[in-house]
């Protein structure tokens, strides 16, 4: 016990609440720095499948009981630390609202709870205050990384009441990834209230972005250029080897998907068996559900947040509805018969395919940039009218490993930037130099890969609203002149005038004239 970090021996004890995909991991994982572990599902099964990889695992520390009963499982954790702690990885809403009200009677004041699931951050101040009424912390946690970082050490961004944040981060700075340049683990206190279960959502916001870009780019890549999914993969690993998209999780792991082929056995279940060579990626039909199945929410709410917060995050959004427009593949089936709309073609006439290569890999990174501006400009703004005081630095230092938009280049861009005083407020990334600089670089290649894939009927939503993106944010004369000119004919909704001081350009106020276009 001589050498148990102090983090460790004032818990002794944690009480995993879910043994679902993460919170089976996060088990293991608190086992390994030395805690002790019960975990509890609400599901029978889950609890004994969770027993069952229990048998398996190896280099564990800290016992790990697997509990059925919520009593027992409270009852597991009385007397062990100096205050009761918990993960919660459940389904967001109201599973965590039930399980609250399960274990409520038995929580006692200083306890601490940390939810680790997607929570909305609304809901997350909801129980905040719930539980701060019996002297309980409630601290929402964004958890990133998948899986495979909650087995391993994954991207923290935990927020709420400071001192119990206090007590607990020095905990998670032992699980969580570690930023392979520096060391530094990457959790850290966002902020008050809501501001880490907010920071993971918009995290999640901008992940839909990047994803989308990537399968943007492997369509065009593999239907455009024909190239096969082995040579695609290879270029996606070039991407991620160096340059502006250099160490990007979402690249590595789609090397990986275009490598990986289907075998006899297939994987350790047997998903992807086969006698016939192929790959495990044609075995994937084309929907995404989260969205329709409202099992996940970040993406949507960091859209509804980019509307009410105003911010024009058009990539996020594109991904998102490129996403939902995917989940009903059946009612997709019908429209397709009925507006017969071309399937992307070969893409004929290019004298040299290194060249669009290129200029495909700069128009990704141009949606990974705008992704992160986005992402960032949000919560900038939501951290400003919530008085929660998030550093963007922060931010960027806790994605830097471990989570699923970790991106180096950008990371290492970023950083020093928004760790400058002057712009610890800053809510447009876009006047930051270096960015308005690479943004302004790459215009060219994304106009002309949104210009050819046009032309050969490519799926670009995330790639194509970038490239408007990147010209209405910078534009100094836009159309909306004439959208606002009908505002002013059908509803009196007032303008502003050209050159006259004080109104151009002015506060982001009505204008006070008026022109009678059709008296009533
Ligand atoms: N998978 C990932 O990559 C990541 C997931 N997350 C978040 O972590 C959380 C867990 O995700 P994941 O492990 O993937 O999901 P799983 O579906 O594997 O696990 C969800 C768990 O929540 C339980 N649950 C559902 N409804 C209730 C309820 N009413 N009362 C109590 N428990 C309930 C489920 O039980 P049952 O089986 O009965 O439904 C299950 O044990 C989610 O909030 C998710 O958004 C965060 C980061 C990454
Ligand atoms: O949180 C995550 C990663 O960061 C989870 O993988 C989550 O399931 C992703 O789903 P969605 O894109 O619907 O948020």
């Amino acid at each position: 016990m001589s050498n148990t970090p102090d983090a460790v021996k004032q818990f002794k004890r944690i009480g995993v609440v879910g043994a679902g995909n993460m919170g089976s991991m996060m088990a293991f994982a608190f086992s390994e720095i030395g805690l002790d572990v019960s975990i509890w599902d609400v599901k029978r099964e889950n609890v004994d499948s969770f027993a069952k990889q229990l048998q398996q695992a190896k280099g564990l520390k800290g016992e790990i009981e697997p509990i059925h009963d919520v009593d027992e499982f409270m009852r597991s954790l009385d007397g062990q630390g100096e205050r009761k702690l918990f993960i919660f990885s459940i389904t967001h809403g109201y599973p965590a609202d039930s399980v609250l009200s399960q274990i409520k009677q038995d929580l006692k004041k200083g306890d601490i709870i940390l939810d680790g699931g997607n929570e909305h951050y609304r809901n997350t101040e909801r129980r905040q205050k719930e539980c701060e009424e019996i002297g309980v912390s409630w601290i929402g946690m964004g958890v990133s990384g998948g899986y495979q970082s909650a087995r391993h050490g994954p991207s923290m961004s935990p927020g709420g009441d400071p001192d119990s944040l206090d007590g607990v981060v020095p905990l998670l700075e032992l699980y969580a990834a570690k930023d392979p340049k520096t060391g530094m683990p990457c959790v850290m206190n966002m902020g008050p209230r809501g501001a880490g279960h907010y920071v993971k959502m918009i995290h999640n916001g901008i992940e839909v972005g990047m994803m989308s870009a990537i399968c943007e780019a492997w369509s065009f890549l593999s239907s455009g250029l024909g190239l096969s999914y082995d040579e695609i993969g290879n270029i996606f690993a070039k991407w991620n080897d160096s340059g502006e998209m250099r160490t990007t999780y979402l690249l590595n792991l789609a090397a990986d998907i275009c490598r990986t082929t289907k075998s006899s056995q297939g994987e350790q279940k047997g998903e992807g068996a086969s006698n016939v060579d192929g790959y495990v990626l044609d075995d994937i039909l084309d929907k995404v559900v989260q969205d329709d199945d409202s099992s996940e929410g970040t993406p949507t709410w960091s859209i509804i947040e980019s509307a009410s917060r105003h911010v024009s995050a058009p990539t996020l959004a594109s991904g998102l509805y490129f996403r939902i427009a995917s989940g009903n593949r059946a009612e997709r089936l019908k429209v397709a018969q009925k507006i017969g709309m071309p399937t992307p073609n070969s893409v004929t006439g290019i004298k040299e395919r290194e060249a669009i290569i290129e200029q495909l890999r700069r128009a990704v990174y141009c949606v990974f940039l705008s992704s992160f501006c986005q992402g960032l400009e949000i919560i900038s703004r939501a951290s400003i009218e919530e008085e929660w005081n998030i550093d963007l630095a922060k931010c960027i230092q806790i994605w830097r490993a471990g989570c699923i938009i970790q991106s180096e280049y950008i990371a290492d861009m970023f950083q020093p930037l928004l760790n400058k005083e002057e712009n610890h407020q800053l809510t447009n990334m876009k006047l930051l130099d270096r960015v308005a600089q690479e943004l302004q670089q790459n215009y060219a290649a994304i106009k002309h890969v949104v210009a050819t894939g046009a032309s050969f009927d490519h799926y670009l939503p995330a790639i194509s609203s970038t490239l408007e993106y990147m010209k209405y944010v910078g534009g100094a004369k836009l159309p909306t002149q004439f959208m606002e000119a009908e505002m002013d004919y059908f509803g009196a909704h007032s303008y502003n005038k050209p050159g006259v001081p004080g109104e151009d350009p002015g506060p982001t106020a009505k204008g006070s004239h008026h022109y009678e276009w059709k008296p009533a």
